[in-house]
């Protein structure tokens, strides 16, 4: 992958969303950092490429350009998409944040915490900005994690998709899209090997997803779970299973958006699913666990109605992590009311 590290910076008060008086202690909060001048050294010494970003704009699986970032503080930094895609992204977090409104009280424990929006550029008196949302990392107190980005929806475009761009998105994870409503993007593993969990990751590219048949669903939770090489950890898929069900409710009962094309990002740290199998420790594992909602470039207003295309992807996906415990640990279903 290409260094996406900026080349200096563009202080914009006018494009975060942080109040004026951000509390945060100078060289700790990123919008303390951007809104002095600081050195091109100064900004590498702060700014990370972030490894673990599985697909999406600017990821080694696309042009590897314009790729997230990570601050030294742990939060990430997204590339803001061309509106109308970055626009709609920023309204969904900065409402759901900002609202008491039950729906949003509920996702908003399935979706990153949202920081605002910074800029990033030259410093060569015209400045070229790049616009990114701060985000919490899904990732974060995960000393081994394992991810896989599935996006969940037969229908991946907004209802302002050209025909052009429908047809070439209904085309696309033919063996999962159409027929069960979800798409594999991709998927990195730490192995535990020799008893400990490897620094050394596995990933599975996009191919991997556009290349799985219908029948052969099942192995995705084998991959993801690392079965042929870790055993079948039936507690591990119960606890993400569990969590699965959890978002299922609340999208089961929301009633005010249709979120198309987004994305549930799982991780699980292999370390602590290690420790487990050395001390069985479930309450340790399950915190171990941690399931998000992310990108919201296609989410429109429901108007009262459920949002049936992203119910039925997940249910679909619910039953393939059922259908791989065996019959006694399976849960019971979720209640929607
Ligand atoms: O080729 P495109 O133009 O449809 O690119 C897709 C992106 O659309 P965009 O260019 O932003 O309108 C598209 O972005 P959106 O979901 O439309 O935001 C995805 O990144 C898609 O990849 P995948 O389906 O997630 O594997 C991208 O698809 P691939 O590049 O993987 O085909
Ligand atoms: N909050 C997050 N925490 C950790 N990783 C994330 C987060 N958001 C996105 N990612 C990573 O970045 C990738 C692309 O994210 P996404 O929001 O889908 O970007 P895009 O809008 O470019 O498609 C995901 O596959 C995931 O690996």
């Amino acid at each position: 992958m290409s260094d996406p590290r900026p080349s200096g910076v563009l202080t914009s008060p006018a494009a975060s969303s942080a109040p004026a008086s951000s509390p945060t202690a100078p060289g700790t909060d990123l919008r303390v950092l951007f809104r002095s001048q600081v050195s091109v050294e100064e900004l590498k010494a702060v700014l990370m490429p972030f490894e673990a970003q599985i697909a999406g704009h600017g990821s080694a699986q696309a042009d590897g350009q314009h790729a997230f970032l990570k601050h030294k503080d742990g939060k990430l930094l997204k590339p803001f998409q061309k509106p109308p895609k970055g626009t709609r992204e920023v309204a969904f977090y900065r409402g759901v944040q900002a609202s008491d409104e039950p729906d949003d009280v509920a996702i908003r424990a399935w979706i990153p915490r949202f920081h605002g929006t910074e800029n990033i550029g030259q410093v060569d008196g015209l400045t070229s900005g790049e616009q990114f949302l701060v985000l919490d990392d899904v990732l974060e107190g995960l000393s081994s994690p394992n991810i896989m980005d599935i996006k969940i929806g037969r229908q991946t475009w907004g209802p302002d998709a050209p025909v052009a761009k429908r047809d070439h998105e209904d085309r696309k994870y033919p063996g999962t899209k159409a027929p069960l409503g979800f798409s594999v993007l991709g998927i990195i593993i730490h192995r535990i090997k020799d008893g400990h969990a490897q620094g050394e990751s596995i990933k599975y590219d996009r191919t991997f997803g556009t290349s799985l048949k219908t029948e052969d669903v099942q192995t995705i939770p084998k991959v993801y779970f690392d079965v042929d090489n870790t055993g079948l950890v039936p507690a591990l898929v119960e606890v993400v299973v569990s969590q699965m069900k959890a978002l299922l409710a609340v999208f089961e009962r929301q009633r005010k958006y249709l979120i198309y094309a987004s994305s549930i990002l799982f991780a699980y740290d292999a370390e602590v699913v290690r420790q487990y199998l050395v001390d069985q420790d479930r309450a340790r594992l399950a915190r171990g666990v941690n399931l998000k909602l992310i990108d919201f470039a296609h989410v429109f207003p429901s108007e009262g109605q459920p949002d049936e295309n992203f119910v039925s992807g997940l249910k679909n996906l619910i039953g393939v992590f059922e259908s791989f415990l065996p019959e006694e640990s399976r849960l019971p279903p979720v209640k929607s009311d």
